[in-house]
């Protein structure tokens, strides 16, 4: 069996003339926590409901276990568990009604497990949900899906509304969710710190397309700033592979690569006379650097 949980190939989603997703490939396997990072209006909503099903793709295909996103039976549906940014709760339950209600529509609902996540997160069994604060209705979204113990988990911006207490004991229960048995989660996000916290995989969703989908580890050894100063005056490109940004003042060099290891400094010393300081970068840097945005480092060597 194949351990590919969600496949998508040349994606494209247009609304009207605007092309939000471009020939959009991506790959979650079994047991992967992705953080789907990406600006605002970037299409991480969009990119999340075109794989569940719940927007059709211009063109393109998706598919979840194996099957297409647009034609999931009622099998690959009931082992998804999803939050939209738009939920919607029944107003006029109680918190613990309604999680019943829910499991009355699932064959594998786990009511002691949403009691206890319930208790966890402080959340008042009896309290109407119309009367819930905006984080408690999203801390209430998330025990839903996760009630049926989904095999995959879809979130899109899960903590949006929660402080950051709440965040951290909200992200402490997913990591106890996936270590115990082997879920597969897609959040869409744009903290990187939680995003540090919890992923094994992390994918820049950039320019309509998936710029980055890697190991959190590998892409902090993949992606580096290197301040260059040579003995004279650099060209104004040195043309190395990888560069994701490039800024020469002079002697001075300042570049961001995306492939370090591959990336050879001799090279430098020997072709420019130039020393070169390597610097490691922290997720929010490196997402800045992927996607072109503006960022304020000084060119000058740092002494
Ligand atoms: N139904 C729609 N009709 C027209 N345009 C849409 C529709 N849904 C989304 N868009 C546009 O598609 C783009 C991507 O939107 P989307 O909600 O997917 O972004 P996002 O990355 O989730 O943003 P945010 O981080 O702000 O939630 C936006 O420019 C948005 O205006």
């Amino acid at each position: 069996m194949s351990n590919v949980i969600i496949q998508t190939e040349n994606l494209c989603k247009q609304f009207q003339k605007k092309r939000v997703l471009s020939d959009l490939d991506f790959q979650v396997r079994a047991g992967e926590v992705v953080g789907l990072l990406g600006s605002n209006g970037s299409g991480k909503t969009t990119l999340l409901k075109c794989i569940l099903g719940l927007l059709k793709t211009t063109s393109g295909s998706s598919s979840v276990f194996d099957q297409d996103s647009w034609d999931l039976d009622a099998s690959a549906k009931a082992r998804i568990g999803y939050v939209s940014q738009d939920f919607a709760l029944l107003p006029w339950m109680t918190v613990l009604g309604l999680t019943e209600y829910t499991g009355a529509f699932y064959d594998r609902w786990d009511q002691e497990f949403v009691n206890l996540l319930i208790n966890e997160w402080k959340l008042d069994q009896k309290q109407r949900v119309g009367t819930l604060s905006a984080g408690q209705r999203q801390k209430l979204a998330v025990i839903v899906a996760l009630g049926h113990r989904p095999d995959l988990l879809v979130l899109d911006e899960p903590v949006a509304s929660l402080d950051p207490a709440a965040r951290r004991q909200f992200l402490q229960s997913l990591i106890e969710f996936t270590e115990n048995e082997a879920h597969t989660i897609l959040f869409s996000t744009h903290i990187t710190s939680d995003l540090e916290r919890i992923a094994s995989h992390v994918a820049f969703l950039v320019d309509g397309n998936i710029r980055f989908n890697s190991e959190l580890d590998s892409l902090k050894n993949q992606v580096k700033r290197i301040r260059i100063t040579a003995a004279e005056n650099l060209p104004p490109s040195l043309g190395l592979p990888g560069t994701l940004r490039e800024q020469i003042d002079g002697n001075h060099g300042l570049l961001a690569v995306n492939d370090f290891e591959a990336l050879n400094l001799e090279f430098l010393s020997r072709e420019f006379q130039a020393t070169a300081t390597v610097e490691d970068l922290n997720l929010e840097e490196i997402f800045l650097e992927v996607s072109g945005a503006p960022i304020q480092p000084e060119v000058e060597a740092v002494s």
